[in-house]
């Protein structure tokens, strides 16, 4: 499928103005993540490929100016929730200014990060002060060269710093992201998962999906989560706490535990029927579903003196032709944009 540049205000416009905004089936769409930068201090194989990707030139990229012009508006048309991500977001300068603006912004409920940790250690206090409420990191390894090996180059030592100085900071409840991937790190989730026996952590468990330029570690490298389910629930038990509205993840404890555990499942059990966002690429595009390629140039109608209105009127004729969902695991996979283009 090609992607849909729609530059110009739609003559149609199928929602309600001053409405929360809706898409065609319904689904209320109030959460935005937004990709701060396409680069990344890691490599990690089941998101990027080795060299990297085409990294977007500077002057393609959102300055500070615009996305808090563009966070302003889309507050006017619903979004409350924004999540910043990247590629890795804690390399976006002047990321504290941007946590503030962003907070303050009328109608914005929660700004969170989903991050690396790498480099959060020194500026976690910072960025909570600014507004920043909470953030998901990720860690796919408790062992330190296998953990330098999934990212090619991380250093274990500074995300657990990263963690614990999200922890004093209050950016919490701290959820960690795993991504599973068959013969590589399938072998230490009941080790990630006692974590949470004495962490008040969600620990997460991510199904790997066919993003561009790793389209191949998907292919045989998906753990389906009821496999993993069952094999904590043979180690410690485990009592089904539920799924929440729009939460992609299944949520269950090992009984006693301080945390959790989610299960996001979107290849075996997709969760697009209480989807609820889209994404902002760096570059400035708005992009309908993280598994489809359709987007709307958001960049193009605000460096074309596009009037605030006419922005307006973008984001809800793009929110009102949202897909329905994915077509994977056999269906059309996309071919457009890399996961650290998109951030997750
Ligand atoms: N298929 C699909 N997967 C998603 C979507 N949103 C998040 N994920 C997956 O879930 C992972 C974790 O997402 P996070 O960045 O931690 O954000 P989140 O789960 O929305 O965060 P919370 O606000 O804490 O619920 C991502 O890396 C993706 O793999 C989505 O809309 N569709
Ligand atoms: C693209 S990263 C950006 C934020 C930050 N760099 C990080 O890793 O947390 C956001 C999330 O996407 C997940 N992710 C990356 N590639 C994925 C894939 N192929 N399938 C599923 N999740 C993926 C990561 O594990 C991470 O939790
Ligand atoms: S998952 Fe995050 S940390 Fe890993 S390469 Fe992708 S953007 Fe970077
Ligand atoms: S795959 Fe698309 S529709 Fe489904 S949950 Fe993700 S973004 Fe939403």
């Amino acid at each position: 499928m090609m992607p849909i540049e729609l530059l110009e205000k739609p003559q149609t416009l199928q929602t309600r103005s001053n409405a929360p905004a809706h898409d065609a089936h319904g689904r209320r769409i109030n959460y935005l993540r937004i990709s701060l930068t396409d680069r990344c201090n890691f490599r990690c194989f089941y998101c990027m490929p080795e060299w990297g990707m085409q990294f977007a030139p500077k002057p393609e990229l959102l300055t500070n100016a615009e996305l808090i012009r563009l966070v302003r508006i889309m507050a006017q048309t619903g979004f409350e929730k924004i999540r910043l991500t990247g590629g890795e977001p804690t390399l976006r300068r002047d990321l504290v200014g941007l946590v503030e603006a962003i907070a303050n912004t009328p109608g914005i409920s929660e700004v969170s990060m989903t991050t690396n940790a790498l480099l959060l250690a020194p500026i976690a206090q910072q960025l909570a002060d600014a507004g920043l409420k909470r953030v998901n990191i990720s860690i796919d390894s408790l062992n330190p060269e296998s953990f330098r090996k999934i990212t090619r180059g991380g250093d274990l030592t500074r995300v657990w710093a990263g963690i614990e100085a999200a922890e004093q900071a209050g950016l919490t409840p701290l959820k960690l992201n795993c991504v599973v991937v068959r013969g590589v790190n399938d072998h230490e989730v009941l080790d990630l998962a006692r974590l949470t026996i004495d962490k008040p952590w969600q620990m997460r468990f991510i199904e790997v999906m066919p993003l561009v330029g790793v389209a191949e570690v998907a292919d045989n490298g998906v753990v389906p989560s009821n496999q993993l389910i069952a094999q904590i629930e043979a180690e410690f038990g485990l009592d089904f706490l539920g799924w929440y509205g729009a939460d992609p993840a299944r949520t269950y404890q090992i009984p006693g535990a301080q945390g959790k555990l989610g299960f996001i499942s979107s290849i075996s059990d997709p969760f697009c029927a209480t989807c609820n966002r889209m994404r902002l690429t760096a570059d400035g595009k708005l992009h309908l579903c993280l598994l489809r390629d359709n987007e709307l140039d958001l960049r193009a109608a605000l460096r074309g003196s596009g009037s605030d209105e006419e922005l307006e009127a973008l984001i809800r004729h793009a929110v009102w032709i949202k897909p329905w969902g994915h077509g994977l695991p056999d269906g059309v996979k996309p071919t457009v944009r890399g996961m650290s283009e998109l951030g997750g």
